[in-house]
């Protein structure tokens, strides 16, 4: 039965690694991670654009094969996305984006409004938002969903497409932040922190009036905050295939978990396994294992 209502807005792009393209866009990977692991428990829609062609086709067919609702996938004139992905030695990825793509261009319309007003959670990041047409959207799509909804900024900084001010406003706009730990430092420097990481996280908790805050540390494991406690836990040593949509499916199981309502340590635990699993398999969307499912 669906109890929850989940949505993942932003870009939809294909991950093109050295052996061929892959699905991808970190809120897509997001989206898909949530109906896989959620077994139905969740309705998943994702938010986005995607051209009038064969990409766009296809990425809309990989969605609906995870169980994702495309009917607020808008369709454009522009390409659908694409970026290079490069892995390191450590299977770590960086990514060049094709420019200009059919998820630059999304519009608010009645579809969104009425997707907002119904949503439990909504995730979203800062690349998403690299064109101000986007931007406005998911900006008015965030602040469309009820109050009492988890708003999940996944911050995902992804050079050069953000910049303090995009990084500000989303945190205004979030009840709930994901960053890794390449992104603390940044996040911390712009709002004149300092200290260890958890100071780090409950004063970013603190100023931008956030419910929790979650840290991963790749191998090392992954950090949430709440108002009144902290679960910090190792990673699960692994053999990694690539970790690219590590961190989303950690996003998706974190998701998950609040809703349900379980305590941070239990969220925290379920996600690094998930977020482990994502590493020792190929790309970034995949099924998931029985122990795993509806954390
Ligand atoms: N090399 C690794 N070995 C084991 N687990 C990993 C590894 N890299 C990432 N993970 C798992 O994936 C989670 C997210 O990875 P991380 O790289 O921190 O996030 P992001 O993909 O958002 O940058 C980590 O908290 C950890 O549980
Ligand atoms: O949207 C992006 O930023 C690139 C994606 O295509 C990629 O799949 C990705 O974001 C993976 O994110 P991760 O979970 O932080 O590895």
């Amino acid at each position: 039965m669906v109890v929850h209502q989940v949505v993942g807005i932003g870009e939809i792009l294909w991950d093109v690694f050295p052996d061929g393209p892959r699905f991808g866009g970190a809120p897509a990977n997001f989206s898909c991670s949530t109906s896989e692991l959620s077994r139905g428990a969740a309705g998943v829609s994702m938010v986005s654009a995607v051209g009038e062609d064969d990409l766009g086709r296809k990425a809309i067919e990989s969605l609906k094969q995870r169980g994702v609702d495309t009917s607020a996938v808008q369709v454009n004139p522009h390409a659908t996305g694409k970026v290079d992905v490069q892995l390191d030695d450590d299977g770590k990825a960086s990514y060049h984006f094709a420019d200009d793509s059919a998820w630059d261009h999304l519009v608010w319309n009645d579809a969104l409004a009425k997707v907002a007003a119904g949503c439990d959670a909504v995730c979203f990041g800062t690349l998403g938002q690299r064109s101000e047409t986007s931007r406005r959207t998911i900006h008015q799509f965030v602040q469309a969903t009820p109050e009492s909804a988890l708003r999940i900024l996944d911050v995902n900084l992804r050079e050069p497409f953000f910049g303090d001010s995009v990084i500000q406003q989303s945190l205004a706009l979030a009840n709930v932040l994901k960053l890794n730990d390449d992104e603390l430092p940044r996040l911390a420097r712009i709002n004149g922190l300092s200290g260890d990481d958890v100071d780090v996280m409950r004063q970013l908790a603190a100023r931008h009036q956030l419910r929790y805050v979650a840290l991963t540390r790749g191998a090392g494991g992954a950090a949430i905050v709440s108002e009144d406690r902290v679960s910090d836990l190792p990673g699960i040593p692994t053999e990694v295939a690539d970790t690219v949509g590590a961190g989303d499916a950690f996003t998706a199981a974190i998701t998950l978990g609040l809703l349900a309502g379980h305590d941070i340590d239990t969220v925290n635990r379920n996600a690094i396994a998930v977020a482990s699993y994502v590493c020792s398999q190929p790309g970034a969307t995949m099924t998931f294992p029985d122990h795993l499912m509806k954390p």
